[in-house]
Order: C-alpha cells, then structure tokens, then sequence
C-alpha cells in the first residue's frame, strides 16, 4: 500500500470528482457512509451515547454526515459544532443544514470552555474537528477540548486523522493532539501514523478505500510504499527443482569478542534459517569451541587474536558477508575492517558495532561499496548522521546519507524503515516483544542469508525486515511479548517464510434473510 501525502489526497479528490463527473458533496457522503457502516456492524444499533465533535470545515463535515446516517438508523447520537472560524467549508454548510433537515434542530455550538459537555467512560467519542486540512496548531479553547476529550476515558475514533496531526509534517505540540483509540483514514494511511513521535496517537487505524481515481493513484510517486503480506509475497523467489546448496551461496558472518559470541552464533544461524547454501563464521579464536558445538551447520575460521577481530583471512569469496555484531570499536578491530571494505567484492551488510566503528571512523565511509545495507538502530543513526530536530528531519538526514554513500538504510524499530535514493519502505511487521538483546543480529543474518541467496540488497533488506517481523509475531503470539528472545525470533523464520503464502480463512458469508 502507497503513502501519499495530503497535497496528492486534496489533488487526487478534484481530479475524481472531475473524472467520475460527481460533486466533492458525494465523495464526502461515500467517506461518511464507509465510517458509518464501520460503527454499525459493530454497534448493531446498541444505545451507547456518541459524541461527534465536527470542526468547520469537511472532516466537520464528515463527523455531520455520519452523525446524520447514525441518527436516521436510530442511534443516540449528540453532535457538536467546534466552532473555531467562520470560515465554514461548502461541504460542512451542506450537511449542517441536512443535519437540521433530520434532527429538526441545529447541532449543539461550542464557542468556549462553558460547552464543554459531560461525557461517560462508556461513551463513544467520533473526531471530527481537523483533517489533512489542519493548518496551524491547534490553540485557545480548542487545544483545551482536545486535552479534555483526552482526559476522558470513553473509546475515541478519530476521522482520517487524530486532530492536531498534519498528515506529513512535524506537530506543532503534543499537548494539542487527540488521543485517537482507533482511526478510520481515507484511501491511503498518512506519513504521520509511522514515526515514533507522531505514531503514539494512531495505534490502530484502518484505510476505508472511498474510490479515488485509480489511474491518478497510480501515476503518483508516493512518499513512501508500506510493505505488507501482497508486497511481501511478491519478493519471495521460488526454489528450483535441480538448485543445490552452491546456488545459495556461501555467506560470511564477520562478529564476536570476548563475551560477545552469541552474535555470530545469532546471525550465522540465521543466515541459515534464510535459506543460504553455506555459512562460515569469522570470530575471535575464544569463540571457537562455542560456536562449533553450538551450530555444528557452520564452519568456523578464527582470527589470530583470542579476544578480539583484527584481521579478517578468509580463503574463499563470500557470496555476502554481514559484518559487525558484537566485535567493538577496537583499533585493530577498525583496521581489519577497512581493510574489508578495500578489498571485497561481495554484497555487504553492516551493523552494530560494525556501524559505530563507521561513525568513529567518517574517513571509511567513502570506503563503502555501493549498495552496501547498513542497519542501524536510533542511536547508531545518530551517530551516522547526527542529531535530528524531528523524525522528518531524521528521515531528510537518512535520504542525504543514503545518496552521498549509495547505501541501503535500514532504520530498525517499530516500522522500520528502508531507505535507498529517493525510496522509502515502511515495515508493518513486528511487535515490541522483538526489543530485546540480539533480534538485530537475527536480522543481519536474515539479510545476508537473502542476499547470499541473490536477492538483491535493497529487495534482501526490505524482505528481510518483513520475515524478521513476522518471525517475531509468530513468536510473541506463542510465547508473549515478554517472553521473546532472539533465539526464538530465529527459529520461527521458517514459520515466517509458511506464513507468507498461508491462505487467509474463508470469510463466512452474510446469512440470508
Ligand atoms: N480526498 C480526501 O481525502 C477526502 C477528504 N475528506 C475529508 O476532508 C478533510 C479535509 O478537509 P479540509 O481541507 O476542509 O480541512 P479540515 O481538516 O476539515 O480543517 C480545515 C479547517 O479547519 C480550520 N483550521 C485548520 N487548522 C486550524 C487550527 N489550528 N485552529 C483552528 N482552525 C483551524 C481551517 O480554517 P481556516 O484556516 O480557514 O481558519 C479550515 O476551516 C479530510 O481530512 C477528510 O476528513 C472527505 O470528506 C472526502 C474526500
Ligand atoms: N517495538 C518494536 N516493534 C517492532 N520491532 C521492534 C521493536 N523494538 C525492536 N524491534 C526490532 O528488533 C530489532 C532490534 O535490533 P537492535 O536494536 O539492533 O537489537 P540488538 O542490538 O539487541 O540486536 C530491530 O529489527 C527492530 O526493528
Ligand atoms: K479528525
């Protein structure tokens, strides 16, 4: 699914009326009618209380149009005006006088704090006050509504998006965005439900598709491509009766100090549970035994040191190497690693301490080879790139660091993100159970096994983040959030590569009347 931003949703809005020959009054009743048809295959007509805050200008007069369609199938519906300009929309004037032509009187008007109604924790609460159309920050009265409305605990369902979000822009103040439990968005999710800052007040929202014109869809350049189950199952290259290990390839984990061989242990197996042919793990001499006796699958070569990596002799080309986790900045532990960077041909993956040896070293970055996939958390993010004002600026830093070196970023948290040139991939996989020690080793191996495999490095990397994701919700639903280790992430990639073709179940169908 496509990430467009508000200017291509506001374009894509005329360009349909224009085309499909309606009046923008009809796309709005098509929105209000999904949203309604939303509450009531839920609701099922049940009396609870809903309140519907309606701005001035088409999200007010969406929260109108559905406030009248509840009303007309007999729910208990109070609508409110949050009457902040006078610069009422067409659209809002139209179905304000609708409303009056159902209800028989004019929805209630909120001009200051004295309006503020009751509300009961059992209440349902519909936001309609600011859409894509939100223009400053939210002040005044207003900002006061949306902290009162968050101070009650009755469910919130937020209209295309929580009020005092802009679709693809910084907010101006969290303490004037509603808290949404739920958001029904319009035709395609906004930027804004995916970054940490902005994504706390969206946690489930769903896209109601209100038939926007498919060929202007599809000629725009999104801001970003969300990778679900479709876009996943697309990536995955079928095995061939006749392949043997060779055609997998012969990937090199490069990881490990004293104390820190579990990150190749991690990673080298799942290169291996990513499907690669052959894996051999450079470590530290110290990691020997463990390793061998831990993954008798994995050859081991040993560095000349015993506690640590200073020179990386391998006898072989690597069909990929994923280098970094646990090894250290150490001096020597750099230099092995530039020499790395001089010398190879193989597609590579870095991470971790890999990366920080990178950002103490910027002189080795113009080293990198092209389409090489660096994985950094946050924190190693900032060390790459330096500090960032908000998470669009985060995002500029990224495409500008990803340009100047031609690398593949993979931004790892919850919605990781991918970027490479001008590209961005936002993950839908993944859950906070996988924030613990090692998932991001599991992760490089994922992408070194794919990319040992022939995928390439942005398809290995966006794939990989998906698989990776998905092994850990397989997990967490067997063992809880908590009980995740990246062990377990491991040895579900093979659910994960099942899961992606599983057939969904049926749908059963509406009994007759
Ligand atoms: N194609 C689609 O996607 C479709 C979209 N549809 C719907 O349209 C919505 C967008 O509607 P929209 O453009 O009328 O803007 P909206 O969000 O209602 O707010 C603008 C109004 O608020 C005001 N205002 C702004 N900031 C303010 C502030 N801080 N404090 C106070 N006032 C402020 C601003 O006033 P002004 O700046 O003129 O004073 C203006 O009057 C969209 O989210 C979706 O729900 C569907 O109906 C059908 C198809
Ligand atoms: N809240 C979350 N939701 C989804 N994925 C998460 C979440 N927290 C962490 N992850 C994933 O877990 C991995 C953690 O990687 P990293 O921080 O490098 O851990 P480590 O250094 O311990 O291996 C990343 O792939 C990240 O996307
Ligand atoms: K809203």
């Amino acid at each position: 699914m496509k990430i467009f931003s508000s200017e291509q949703l506001y374009e894509a809005d005329k360009i349909t009326t224009e085309k499909q020959e309606i009046a923008s009054i009809e796309l709005m009743e098509r929105a209000a009618t999904q949203i309604f048809s939303w509450l009531h295959e839920r609701m099922q007509g049940a009396q609870v209380p809903i309140h519907i805050f309606c701005g001035i200008g088409n999200n007010g007069g969406d929260g109108l149009a559905v406030g009248r369609l509840l009303i007309e199938s007999g729910y208990n519906v109070t609508m409110y005006v949050v009457n902040c300009s006078d610069k009422r929309s067409k659209n809002f004037l139209i179905n304000y006088d609708r409303v009056k032509n159902v209800t028989k009187s004019w929805p209630l008007l909120m001009t200051s704090e004295e309006d503020f109604p009751d509300i009961a924790d059992e209440d349902i609460i519909i936001d309609a006050i600011f859409g894509i159309g939100l223009n400053r920050c939210p002040g005044g009265w207003v900002k006061k509504l949306i902290q009162y409305l968050n101070g009650k605990k009755a469910f919130k369902l937020a209209i295309d998006i929580p009020s005092g979000l802009y679709a693809n822009e910084p907010m101006d103040d969290v303490e004037a965005v509603l808290k949404a439990n739920h958001t029904l968005t319009f035709q395609s999710p906004k930027m804004a439900f995916f970054l940490p800052e902005t994504g706390v007040f969206v946690p489930y929202f769903e896209v109601l598709n209100i038939g926007l014109d498919e060929e202007f869809i599809l000629s725009q350049e999104p801001l970003a491509q969300l990778i679900e189950k479709p876009e996943a199952q697309r990536f995955y290259k079928q095995r061939q009766k006749y392949d043997h290990k060779g055609t997998y390839g012969h990937a090199l984990i490069v990881a490990g100090s004293y104390g820190k061989i579990g990150a190749a242990f991690l990673s080298a197996k799942s290169v291996l549970r990513a499907g690669a042919g052959l894996v051999s793990c450079f470590i530290p001499e110290c990691g020997y035994a463990i390793i061998q006796s831990s993954l008798p699958e994995a050859m081991v070569i040993t560095d000349k040191e015993d506690d640590l990596i200073t020179d990386i002799k391998i006898n072989f080309t690597p069909s990929a190497i994923g280098i970094g986790m646990g090894i250290g900045t150490n001096k020597e532990t750099v230099a092995a690693l530039e020499k790395l960077l001089k010398e190879t041909k193989s597609p590579l993956v870095i991470d971790a301490d890999g990366l920080n040896c990178l950002a103490e070293n910027k002189s080795l970055l113009k080293l990198l080879p092209k389409n090489t996939v660096l994985t950094p958390h946050l924190g190693e993010l900032e060390r790459l790139v330096g500090k960032w004002k908000n998470d669009y600026d985060r995002i500029k830093k990224t495409k500008s660091f990803a340009k100047k070196y031609g690398a593949v970023m993979v931004v790892k948290g919850a919605n990781t993100m991918t970027v490479f040139e001008d590209k961005i991939y936002i993950n839908t996989t993944g859950n906070p159970g996988m924030a613990t020690a090692g998932s991001g080793d599991v992760l490089t191996g994922l992408i070194t096994g794919l990319l040992s495999q022939g995928y390439d490095p942005l398809l290995a990397s966006v794939f990989a983040v998906y698989l990776h994701g998905s092994a850990g919700n397989i997990a967490s639903q067997e063992i809880s959030f908590e009980a995740v280790m990246a062990s377990d992430i491991v040895d579900r990639i093979g659910l994960a590569f099942i899961e992606l073709f599983a057939q969904d179940p049926m749908p059963l169908s509406e009994p007759k009347e």
